[in-house]
């Protein structure tokens, strides 16, 4: 699904109005109906039932004008406060604000302070608020009375609906302009925008709900913009059934070099990911003295001895010529050793291979190497591994997600997967895939060695680098949600994302069953 900034939303909505001809009222009238549904559901629950609307003067208002029209036909007694100059309602939004007049609404308008203890005295027990302050016309710091409305608002406890995105939220990145509404639901309309995924904005939406307002998918599909949110449609159909004609061999051959002394947990997580993510063979090269902890704990997956590799070049090379996928670097350490064997792998591979971890820290010592590479790379950073590929500082990278990530897999041809909170996915031709996914359960040791596993299990069967990536991205981080319902967050432990995989397998292959068995 495209996920769009304020301006390819602002085209989208005049390709629809212009283009095809849907009044833009009609659209307000579908967002505000939208936004009336979800604050009765959240109602139904409360004893006593009062909204309180907050309206600025742009189209945002314009919606909180129109759910206050049909909460009021519901008989929802309600308050509209305004914020702004209303000479300045236009348009749309004027229209829809002249029926509230002709209604009868209580409105009152915020100006000075007095009018911010009226809207504090407005907040009774069991009230909503519904924020229609601003939406993608937000363009600078929030500040004086508005400013003060929002923490009245933080602070009374009462549980908010934004409407579209959170106000103060700047739906281009996700940065606060200020100050913003914390809100308990969040309605968008049509698609995301960035500022609805990318933190901290995300965190400010609460659940956030996408409403179709009527816009055709034609107009959606002229807005251009190379930014996806990974959804479950996203990742259905991309795993084949298996044909009963087939064999381990059609599910291909994975090579993992992972773990060093400490560290053989590392290979384990990788090596059992791969398996239950559909691996046919998983050899997993350690050093020798891990190979009988690995064949114990891992007893499906087949080991190597490191040592014996790094000491017969040619052996290697030909072992590499014979696999699907290759990954390498969970628990490796940073050895001079190591980074020559990263060296031959990048050398000497023409099918995927997937860098990671310590793989990625001895990578940066001259990320030249990766020119002379004939195979799809994909990398899996977590923003300090990226610090030390980039020079970056964290801090950059974790307020530029998207285009540190965008920059660097055009840059060196690679596929990054920048870890964390948003997981941002690019390839080097610019098309950037969010996942949203996943807990702060999941940072724990190992969790990264888990998804390492997994998209070289999905490679070893032939899906696509690219989609390999998205799907084991999309599933680590639901398997991690399961296991956190299952454990809370504080106790999941990696090895617990990789008991999710099953169930979650089975449920993305029925999928496409249960579409057509439907049809
Ligand atoms: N177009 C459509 O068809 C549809 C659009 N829809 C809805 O419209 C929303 C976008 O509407 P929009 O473009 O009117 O912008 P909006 O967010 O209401 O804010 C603009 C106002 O805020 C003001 N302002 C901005 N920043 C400020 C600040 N920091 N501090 C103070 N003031 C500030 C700015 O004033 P200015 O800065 O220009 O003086 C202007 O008055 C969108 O999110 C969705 O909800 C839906 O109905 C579906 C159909
Ligand atoms: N707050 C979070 N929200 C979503 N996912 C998270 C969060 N914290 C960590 N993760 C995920 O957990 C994994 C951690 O990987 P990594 O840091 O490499 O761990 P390790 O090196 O210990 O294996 C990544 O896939 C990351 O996206
Ligand atoms: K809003």
């Amino acid at each position: 699904m495209k996920v769009l900034n304020n301006k390819e939303m602002r085209e989208l909505d005049r390709i629809a109005i212009e283009v095809y001809s849907i009044p833009g009222i009609i659209l307000m009238e579908n967002a505000g109906i939208a936004v009336a549904q979800q604050a009765m559901k959240v109602l139904n629950n409360k004893p006593s039932k009062k909204v309180v609307i907050l309206c600025g003067v742009g189209n945002n208002g314009g919606d909180g004008f129109v759910a206050a029209r049909h909460l009021r036909n519901k008989g929802i007694p309600l308050d509209v406060f305004i914020l702004g100059e209303p000479a300045r309602i236009k348009g749309d939004a004027r229209t829809n604000y002249d029926i509230l007049l002709k209604l009868g609404v209580s409105i009152t308008y915020i100006e000075e302070e007095k009018d911010v203890t009226a809207f504090e005295k407005a907040l009774v027990n069991d009230s909503i608020i519904i924020d229609g302050i601003f939406g993608t016309g937000l363009h600078r710091e929030v500040e004086g009375i508005i400013k003060e409305v929002i923490i009245t608002t933080n602070n009374s406890g009462k549980e908010v609906i934004a409407i579209d995105i959170p106000s103060g939220v700047n739906g281009n990145d996700g940065k606060i302009n200020g100050v913003a509404i914390q809100a308990a639901k969040t309605i968008t309309f049509q698609l995301p925008k960035l500022g609805n995924i990318l933190y901290p904005g995300r965190a400010y939406c609460g659940e956030l709900m996408i409403k179709d307002i009527g816009i055709p998918q034609e107009a959606i599909n002229s807005v251009q913009t190379k930014i996806q949110l990974i959804t479950e449609d996203d990742i259905t159909g991309i795993l084949p059934q298996r044909r009963p004609d087939t064999h381990k061999g059609t599910y291909g051959k994975a090579f993992i070099i992972a773990g060093s002394p400490g560290m053989t947990g590392a290979a384990i997580l990788a090596s059992k990911a791969a398996l239950r993510c559909g691996g046919g063979i998983v050899k997993v090269a350690v050093p020798q003295a891990q190979m009988d902890i690995l064949e114990n704990k891992s007893i499906e997956a087949i080991s190597v001895s490191l040592e014996d590799l790094q000491g017969n070049k040619k052996e290697f090379i030909e072992r590499l010529q014979t696999e699907d996928t290759v990954a390498i670097g969970p628990g490796c350490g940073q050895s001079d050793a190591f980074f020559d064997t990263l060296g031959t792998v990048i050398n000497n591979t023409t099918v995927p291979i997937v860098i990671d971890a310590d793989g990625l820290n001895v990578l940066a010592k001259n990320l030249n190497i990766l020119k002379n590479s004939k195979a799809p790379c994909i990398i899996t950073p977590h923003p300090g591994e990226m610090a030390r590929l980039t020079g970056l500082s964290i801090e950059v990278i974790n307020k530029e997600r998207i285009k540190v990530t965008k920059d660097f897999s055009e840059k060196w041809g690679v596929i990054t997967l920048l870890k964390g909170a948003a997981t941002v996915i690019a390839d080097p031709e610019g098309n950037v895939y969010i996942n949203t996914t996943g807990n702060p359960g999941m940072a724990t040791a190992g969790s990264g060695d888990v998804l390492t596993g997994m998209i070289t299990g999905f490679l070893a069967q032939g899906i696509s680098p690219i989609k390999a990536t998205i799907i084991a991205a999309y599933l680590h981080g639901k398997a991690g949600d399961r296991g956190s319902v299952k454990l809370g967050q504080y106790s999941l432990m990696a090895g617990d994302i990789i008991k999710e995989i099953p169930c979650l397998i089975k449920e993305v292959l029925a999928e496409p069953l249960k579409k057509s068995n439907n049809t």
